[in-house]
């Protein structure tokens, strides 16, 4: 298999040579909620021909509080993270040892990958996460990636894997993120709303301005709709076309064929770097602009020089990710500080060459450098993030 590197087609999806399959909770449970072993093998079984006929997979499975479920005598889904930490302890292990037997069936072996959102946050632990990715790859396994949701608090969970599933997407350099659902794709409104109708292909957000995406959905799923957006802006905004499917449709979205929606990569493959820094990267401090660094900022891309700053909060050293606001507070973007939070306050409203003749040629240089930031989208979106 070979992939023309962005797809430029859902078509093309059959010649993908690496694609992530990401699978939410309500597809692989029983309508009261417990795992379902059948479901479980059907994504399996689509997934080891996938890699039989020489493509890599990478599976982001949700599923293992679903599946403490019944090993634990709870009655339904556990709302307080305790609970739901113990039952994911449970559940992972036995989620993890079914996806195991089915693919060993086939003879391909599966690596479980558990990550944290910290570990897309801190740089160090997004390498080593890349590397191991890619190693299970070379090895031709299967890695099955899933929240650590035993460690995970509150305060730095993702607590549903679309958002994750596109970070994987981007941290293994995926030709097409394929979301598994219990809808076939997005719908115009809530699927059960009458009239709602399947909308085939996402071009760019103007083609979702309207839709109506509020309605949670399953009991067992999180996020709904809104976090699957979140994860096609992510992906499909830094080069990887996503597509968004029924798992009961696993196989023929994968084969290129006309169920779900088809989201076009809306942006160009961004630096792993930068894409990190937009989506993952928990910011240290921030750096408060006037109203001229904002728009030299964000309408002429220019780095952010000291005079532009008027105040600094936060602990941050050279390196860091800080955001950047505006006098209102408003962030307009995100960027790796070039000074650490001591050393900013010396430095505001002067000029680069103020500092250079007083401090010396080493403190000439930006605060934060134009390659080292990333503008903020406004979210067009009013609905809180789920939990
Ligand atoms: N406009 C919409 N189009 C499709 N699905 C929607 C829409 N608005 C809300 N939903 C809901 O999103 C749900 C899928 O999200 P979720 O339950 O979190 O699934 P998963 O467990 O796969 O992550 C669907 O069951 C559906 O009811
Ligand atoms: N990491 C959790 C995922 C929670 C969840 O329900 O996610 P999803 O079904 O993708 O909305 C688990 O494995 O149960």
């Amino acid at each position: 298999m070979s992939a023309a590197s962005p797809l430029l087609h859902r078509r093309e999806l059959p010649d993908a040579a690496r694609v992530v399959v990401k699978v939410g909770s309500s597809s692989l449970t029983t309508p009261d909620g417990h795992l379902d072993p059948a479901r479980v093998r059907a994504l399996a079984e689509v997934l080891a021909d996938r890699h039989a006929a020489g493509g890599q997979v990478v599976l982001v499975s949700s599923g293992a509080i679903a599946a403490g479920i019944g090993p634990l005598g709870l009655s339904a889904r556990p709302r307080d993270l305790a609970t739901q930490q113990a039952a994911a302890s449970v559940g992972q292990g036995l989620l993890v040892a079914q996806y195991a037997q089915a693919f060993a069936d086939r003879g391909i072996r599966v690596g479980q990958v558990l990550l944290t959102a910290d570990d897309t946050v801190r740089r160090g632990h997004y390498r080593n996460a890349q590397r191991a990715l890619e190693r299970l790859l070379d090895l031709g396994v299967v890695p099955i990636v899933n929240e650590n949701d035993t460690v995970a608090t509150d305060e730095i969970r993702f607590g549903d894997n679309d958002r994750l599933a596109a970070l994987v997407s981007h941290l293994v350099r995926a030709h097409a993120l394929v979301l598994l659902t219990d809808v076939d794709g997005l719908h115009t409104g809530p699927p059960t709303r009458p009239g709602s109708v399947r909308i085939p292909e996402v071009r760019g957000e103007h083609d979702v301005a309207g839709v109506d995406v509020t309605t949670r959905g399953s009991a067992v799923g999180t996020g709904g709709m809104v976090t699957k957006l979140e994860s096609v802006s992510i992906a499909a905004g830094s080069g990887i076309p996503v597509v968004l499917a029924s798992a009961a449709n696993a196989r023929a979205a994968l084969a290129g064929e006309d169920v779900g929606t088809w989201f076009a990569a809306t942006g160009r493959r961004a630096s792993t770097r930068l894409l990190w820094l937009a989506h993952a990267a928990r910011t240290r401090g921030r750096l408060v602009l006037d109203d001229g660094a904002v728009r030299a900022v964000v309408e002429r891309r220019t780095s952010l020089l000291p005079a532009g700053v008027t105040a600094v909060e936060g602990d941050f050293e050279a390196g860091d990710p800080v955001a950047l606001t505006a006098p209102d507070g408003t962030v307009v973007a995100r960027g790796l500080a070039a000074y650490s939070s001591q050393e900013v306050p010396g430095l505001l409203g002067r000029t680069t060459s103020d500092l250079r003749a007083e401090l010396g040629p080493g403190y000439d240089r930006a605060v934060v450098h134009r390659d080292d930031l990333v503008l903020v989208k406004r979210r067009a979106s009013a609905v809180p993030r789920p939990r």
